[in-house]
């Protein structure tokens, strides 16, 4: 389906910070949408930046994070969990008071608590968000314009928060195709916790234990089929973006791993006593739960 093009921009001139799958899509879907005039890239990686102006993911690559938001009337961090606060407090010195900063991390609290008090201080507004859609693919390289449309992205406003620096957000990610929720940075990382960030050290974790084991003299790896690879696609994700999830989100993601241990011991435990009616019971409630979010999501919901 085709974005819609909005009659006027929404935004003069827009930096991105960190031009990678998340980033570079927004920039993607907002340039087809009419949604932003100009965007300036910036990104550490200099060969991935130059490409995302070759695929025009972004329109310039500045030459420093300074030139890239000087004069940017909104500005999207883009980058690893553990990178948006050195790089906010880097670049808040050379925005124009009222500019507007947002961020796309997975993880919201500690990255609210840091950023928001920061930006306050250079006159500037600060809105937490997180767009609930990705793949395992990283770089601008794998970033593509309609990879919004139809989601969610999450936006975590505090009380300090300018009601103006909100409405410019999400009608940000609405002109590239998403639903726009707000949510309360808690919930949003224990929630996060139990459907993303447990399921992707659970993938990790079960790759890591197949390839290391050692009872046999062949690569049993090579015989892996449709089980085995639908769920491990995600234990292919980027391994610096998931080392800040965990440990920026450390708390709830343990919770989550204690919780998935006492289930996975019950599951051990039924098969050790060769309870087959405990078995099916087990399959049939968890077949229920999953074929359910299947078919909410086939409704559109
Ligand atoms: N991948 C997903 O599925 C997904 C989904 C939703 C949100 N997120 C979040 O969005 C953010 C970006 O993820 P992504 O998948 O686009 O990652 P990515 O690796 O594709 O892009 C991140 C870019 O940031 C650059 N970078 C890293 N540190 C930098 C620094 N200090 N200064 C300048 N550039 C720097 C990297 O070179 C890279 O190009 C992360 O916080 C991630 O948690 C990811
Ligand atoms: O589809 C994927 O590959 C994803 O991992 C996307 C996914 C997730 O659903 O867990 C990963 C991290 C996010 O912060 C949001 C979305």
């Amino acid at each position: 389906m085709a974005l819609a093009t909005l009659q006027k921009p929404l935004c003069r001139r827009l930096a991105l910070v960190g031009v990678g799958l998340i980033g570079g899509s927004l920039t993607l879907a907002l340039k087809q949408a009419g949604a932003v005039g100009e965007v300036i890239g910036w990104d550490r990686d200099a060969v991935n930046l130059q490409l995302a102006v070759e695929l025009g993911v972004v329109d310039r690559a500045a030459v420093s994070l300074a030139t890239a938001v000087a004069d940017a009337d909104l500005v999207v961090l883009a980058l690893p969990v553990q990178a948006l606060a050195p790089v906010a407090a880097e670049l808040l010195p050379h925005l124009a008071p009222g500019t507007v900063l947002t961020d796309t991390g997975s993880v919201k609290e500690s990255v609210v608590t840091a950023i928001e008090p920061l930006a306050l201080r250079f006159g500037c507004h600060f809105v937490g968000g997180h767009p609930i859609s990705g793949t395992e693919r990283s770089g601008a390289v794998a970033a593509f314009a309609s990879l919004y449309q139809g989601k969610r992205c999450i936006l975590t406003p505090t009380s300090a928060t300018d009601g103006a620096a909100v409405a410019l957000v999400t009608a940000l990610w609405q002109a590239a195709g998403s639903a726009v929720v707000q949510m309360d940075v808690r919930k949003h990382d224990r929630i996060l916790a139990a459907i993303s960030h447990l399921p992707h050290m659970i993938a990790y974790a079960l790759v890591n234990a197949v390839s290391a084991y050692d009872q046999y003299p062949e690569n049993i790896l090579e015989y892996t089929a449709g089980g085995f690879r639908d769920f491990t696609r995600i234990a292919s994700s980027d391994p610096v973006m998931w080392r800040d999830i965990a440990l920026e989100n450390r708390a709830a993601v343990l919770e989550m791993i204690a919780q998935f241990e006492r289930f996975l011991a019950e599951l051990k435990g039924d098969i050790e006593r060769a309870d087959g009616a405990a078995l099916q019971a087990f399959f049939r409630q968890s077949k229920i739960s999953r074929d359910a979010i299947v078919q909410s999501a086939v409704r559109g919901e």
